[in-house]
């Protein structure tokens, strides 16, 4: 990896419904990743930690909030283009206080973690969130191609051209 790209923060929350098995994810509604299904977050803003920006996104979002305590680091995702690093920080969480509610950002629905649907999420998803399903931590690195106009399908992020999933044992 180029360590001379910008990298980029940003905040993925995933919560979980145990006794349901379920999961809540949000129909982006409008700007970058419009019309996919995902968990709740965001960029940092100045002076602010990951983790309170998680919260922060997470309840702006979907009107749900996750207490400090509650959130469980699960992933760092990698995703590297030609230009920069997103590095997504993805928490989950079991713990919760209010009910979710569709946002100008967001419409919730909470899927059955038997039935994620993975055909309207951003394409590497279906790789690193069965491991998180399955109670693993994880650092996940991937590679995307951006110059292939006629592959073009995700914005910036057209096409995974490799990857590296690791199984650790804290993030
Ligand atoms: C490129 O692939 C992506 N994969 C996954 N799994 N998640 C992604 C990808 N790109 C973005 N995301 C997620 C990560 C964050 O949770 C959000 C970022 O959303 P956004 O750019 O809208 O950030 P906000 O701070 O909410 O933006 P504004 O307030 O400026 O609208 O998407």
């Amino acid at each position: 990896m180029s360590n001379s790209k910008r990298h980029l923060p940003v905040t993925l929350v995933l919560l979980f419904d145990r006794d349901k098995d379920q999961i809540l994810l949000g129909l982006k509604k409008r700007g970058f990743g419009k019309n996919k299904w995902n968990g709740f977050g965001g960029k940092l803003v100045p002076g602010e930690t990951v983790l309170q920006a998680a919260m922060r996104e997470m309840e702006e979002e979907s009107g749900v909030l996750v207490e400090e305590s509650d959130m469980i680091k699960c992933a760092l995702l990698k995703l590297e283009n030609q230009n920069e690093v997103l590095e997504i920080h993805v928490f989950k969480a079991y713990n919760w206080r209010g009910n979710p509610i569709e946002t100008e950002e967001m419409a919730p629905k909470w899927f059955s973690t038997k039935s994620i649907p993975y055909e309207d999420m951003w394409q590497e998803i279906r790789i690193w969130l069965p491991q998180v399903l399955a109670g693993k931590a994880i650092i996940f690195h991937a590679l995307f191609e951006t110059n292939t106009p006629e592959l073009m399908v995700d914005d910036n992020w057209a096409v995974m051209t490799d990857y590296e999933l690791e199984v650790v044992d804290f993030i």
